[in-house]
C-alpha cells in the first residue's frame, strides 16, 4: 500500500495541474466574487475637487464669528459660479464642491439667517477645512488601488466604480462538471426505495460551487457503472475545466472512478490523502481537464471539496491566494491526540473560542449543518487542555 500523501503536498499538485484560465472583460454588475486579471489604478482624482461634508455655508476661516452675507450658492452636481470673498458666505449642500475662497464649512444648525444675512448661534467650526472633503483625500489618479488575483468584494467594486472604470479585465470562471455516482441514491425530494438514500452531495456542491468564480453548475447523477462513467467523463472533459466526481473513490467493487478515469484515456496523478475524513480522494487528468474525485461519504465529500475543489476553481479563476486561510482559537473542552491521519473535524468558533462537535463519523450531514468551522489535528499531536490554542478553517 502507498504512502498517503500529506494535505499540502496533494493541493500544491492539484493547483500545478493547469494554470489559471485567460482573460475577459465584464461590465461592474457582473464583477462580484471574480479575480482580477490586472492591478486597477486610478483614473481620476476622487474627489476630484474640495467637497462639502455637510449641509450649511461655505466660508472664510478668518472670518469666524460672523456675521456673513450670502451671496449664492452651489448644490451637489453643478460648479460654484462665483468666489467666496470676505465677509461672504454661500449656501452649500452635502457633496457640493466648495468654492473658491471658502476653506470652511459651517452647519446650518449653527446659524440663523434673515434674508442674506447670516449670524453665528451655535459653536460654529472648530478648525479651517471643517466638514470639508479634500481633493484626493480617497485617492489620486494613478494610485494603485486593487491589485490583480484579489477577488472582486461589493467593496473593491465600489472602489474600482469611484476610480474610473466600468468594466474590469478578470479571469474566465472555470466550468465545473459534478457527477454523482452510486445505484442508492435518489434525487432530492424523492421517496428512496429499499436501501436507497437521497442525494445530498449533488446539491451540497452545487451550492459550495454557487459562492465562488465558477461558471454555474447543474449537478448530475450516474449509476455505478464503469463503462457508462468512462463515457460521460470523455464527454464532460470536452466542455469542462473540472470534472467533480463524488463516489466511488474507494476500493469496494462498485468503486469505479479510478478505472473509469483510465479506460477514458485519462492519468491519474494521486489518490489518497492523510486526512479523515477525506482519505480517498482521486485527482488526475483528462485531456485539458482535471479530474478530482471526492468520497461519497457527506462530511469526506464537505472536508475535501473545502481543501481541494474550492482551492482549485479558485486558483483557476485567477486567484492570487486560493487555499482557505488558517486561523488559530483556544479550545473550549480538551482535545484527544491526533492519530496517523491529520484530522478536520467539524467544529463550531464562537465568541473565538473553538468547539468540536458532537458526531464525527464522517457519513453524517447533520453536523455539516450545524459546523462554522473545521478544527485542524495534526498526524500525533499531543492531547491539548480546554484553552489551548487550535488551527481552524472557516467555513460559509
Ligand atoms: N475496505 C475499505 N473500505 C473503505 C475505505 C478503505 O480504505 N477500505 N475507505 C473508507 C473511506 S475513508 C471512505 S471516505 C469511503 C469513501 O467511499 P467512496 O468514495 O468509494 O464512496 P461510496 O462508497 O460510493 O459512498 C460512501 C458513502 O457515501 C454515501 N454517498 C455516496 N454518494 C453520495 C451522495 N451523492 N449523497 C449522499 N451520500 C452519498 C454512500 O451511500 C455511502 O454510504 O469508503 C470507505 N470504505
Ligand atoms: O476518510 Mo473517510 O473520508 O473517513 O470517511
Amino acid at each position: 500500500m502507498s504512502a498517503l500523501l500529506p494535505v499540502e503536498e496533494a493541493q500544491a499538485r492539484l493547483l500545478a495541474l493547469r494554470a489559471p484560465l485567460g482573460r475577459e472583460t465584464v461590465a461592474l454588475a457582473d464583477a462580484h466574487g471574480r479575480y482580477l486579471a490586472a492591478d486597477v489604478l486610478a483614473e481620476r482624482d476622487q474627489p476630484a475637487a474640495p467637497l462639502s461634508a455637510m449641509d450649511g455655508y461655505a466660508i472664510r476661516f478668518d472670518d469666524l464669528p460672523g456675521p456673513w452675507t450670502v451671496t449664492g450658492e452651489v448644490a451637489a452636481g453643478s460648479a460654484p459660479d462665483r468666489a467666496v470673498g470676505a465677509g461672504e458666505a454661500q449656501r452649500i449642500f452635502t457633496g457640493a464642491v466648495v468654492p473658491p475662497g471658502a476653506d470652511t464649512v459651517i452647519v446650518q444648525e449653527d446659524v440663523a439667517r434673515e434674508g442674506d444675512r447670516l449670524t453665528l448661534t451655535g459653536d460654529g467650526p472648530d478648525s479651517r477645512g471643517r466638514h470639508i472633503r479634500a481633493r484626493a483625500a480617497d485617492f489620486a489618479a494613478g494610485d494603485a488601488l486593487l491589485a490583480a488575483g484579489s477577488r472582486l468584494t461589493p467593496g473593491a467594486i465600489a472602489t474600482a466604480a469611484m476610480s474610473g472604470a466600468g468594466a474590469l479585465s478578470v479571469a474566465i470562471r472555470p466550468r465545473v462538471a459534478i457527477l454523482t455516482t452510486g445505484d442508492e441514491l435518489v434525487a432530492p425530494g424523492r421517496a428512496p426505495g429499499p436501501g436507497q438514500i437521497p442525494d445530498s452531495n449533488g446539491v451540497m456542491l452545487a451550492a459550495m460551487l454557487a459562492g465562488e468564480a465558477a461558471a454555474p453548475v447543474q449537478p448530475r447523477h450516474i449509476r455505478d457503472d464503469r463503462a457508462t462513467l468512462a463515457k460521460i467523463l470523455k464527454e464532460l472533459a470536452r466542455s469542462h475545466d473540472v470534472i467533480v466526481t463524488v463516489g466511488g473513490a474507494s476500493v469496494g467493487d462498485h468503486d469505479h472512478v479510478r478505472g473509469a478515469l483510465g479506460d477514458a484515456g485519462g492519468r491519474l496523478d494521486f489518490w489518497r490523502i492523510a486526512m479523515k475524513p477525506g482519505k480517498p480522494l482521486i485527482a488526475g487528468t483528462l485531456g485539458d481537464a482535471i479530474l478530482l474525485g471526492l468520497p461519497g461519504n457527506p462530511s469526506s465529500a464537505f472536508v475535501t471539496a473545502t481543501l481541494f475543489l474550492l482551492p482549485l476553481v479558485r486558483h483557476l479563476a485567477g486567484a492570487r491566494a486560493p487555499l482557505p486561510p488558517v486561523q488559530r482559537a483556544p479550545l473550549a473542552a480538551p482535545l484527544d491526540a491526533g492519530g496517523t491521519r491529520r484530522d478536520y473535524l467539524r467544529a463550531r468558533v464562537e465568541r473565538g473560542v473553538l468547539t468540536p462537535l458532537v458526531g464525527q463519523e464522517s457519513g453524517r450531514t447533520l453536523p455539516l449543518a450545524a459546523a462554522n468551522a473545521l478544527l485542524i489535528r495534526d498526524i500525533g499531536a499531543p492531547a491539548r487542555d480546554a484553552g489551548d490554542a487550535a488551527d481552524y478553517i472557516a467555513i460559509a
